[in-house]
């Protein structure tokens, strides 16, 4: 399972809560990886951990004030990136371009989506992974695979259907080992989870729960 730390803009250390992803994926064996602010991940990236940017934008070197190059992320040690969250939509052209933009820059990418149908459309387009996640879990307390199985189990197989080697993950209230477990028996490939950690008071016991059962 992949394990995909998605740290917001939340308030927390993230260098702290990176330099425990690490410890955590070294001791457990678990892929894990954080995604923090574009700002800060070069300080993330220097621990060691794998480092995610959490957007990057569908354009090219050039006139682009404002937006996040895919190359400058590469550059701070981003292996890969999030697109289209739940908390910045995209256009399905602007997915593509920004697809585009991460190939470029050799990341890896996960496109999220609300529903298995969504996860059809973004899956037409050949991301590395998917990722389910229902707004309306996100930030709650009951994970996505106890609260709506079928849409994960809806994920896996909208993505299936449509191009084989896309993986899927899911997100939304995942917090602890047995969210994870869950995640997998459902089909899911990894786990994308945010609350639970960068809010947790102890983020690495976070962590070590969260990676107890694989
Ligand atoms: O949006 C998410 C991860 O990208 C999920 O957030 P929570 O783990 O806080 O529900």
């Amino acid at each position: 399972m992949f394990v995909l730390v998605n740290l917001k803009a939340y308030p927390c250390d993230p260098a702290a809560v990176a330099a425990a992803a690490r410890d955590v994926a070294e001791a457990s064996g678990v892929r894990i990886a954080v995604a923090p602010q574009a700002a800060h991940l070069d300080r993330v990236a220097a621990t060691g951990v794998e480092t995610w940017a959490q957007h990057v934008a569908p354009v090219e070197h050039g006139s682009h004030t404002g937006h996040t190059l895919a190359e400058a992320v590469a550059d701070a040690g981003a292996e890969g990136t999030l697109l289209n969250h739940s908390e910045h939509r995209l256009t399905l052209a602007d997915i593509d371009g920004a697809l585009d933009a991460a190939d470029r820059a050799d990341l890896e990418t996960v496109v999220c989506a609300n529903n298995p149908q969504q996860v059809g459309a973004v899956a037409a387009l050949a991301p590395d992974a998917v990722a389910v996640e229902p707004p309306e879990l996100i930030g709650g307390d009951v994970s996505v695979s106890t609260a709506d199985p079928g849409i994960v189990e809806g994920a896996v197989a909208a993505a299936e259907a449509v191009d084989p080697a896309v993986d899927v993950y899911c997100g939304a209230g995942v917090s602890t080992g047995e969210d994870l477990a869950a995640a997998g028996s459902l089909g899911a490939e990894g786990v994308l989870l945010a609350s639970g950690v960068a809010k947790a008071d102890d983020p690495r016991a976070a962590l070590e729960d969260l990676v107890s059962g694989v």
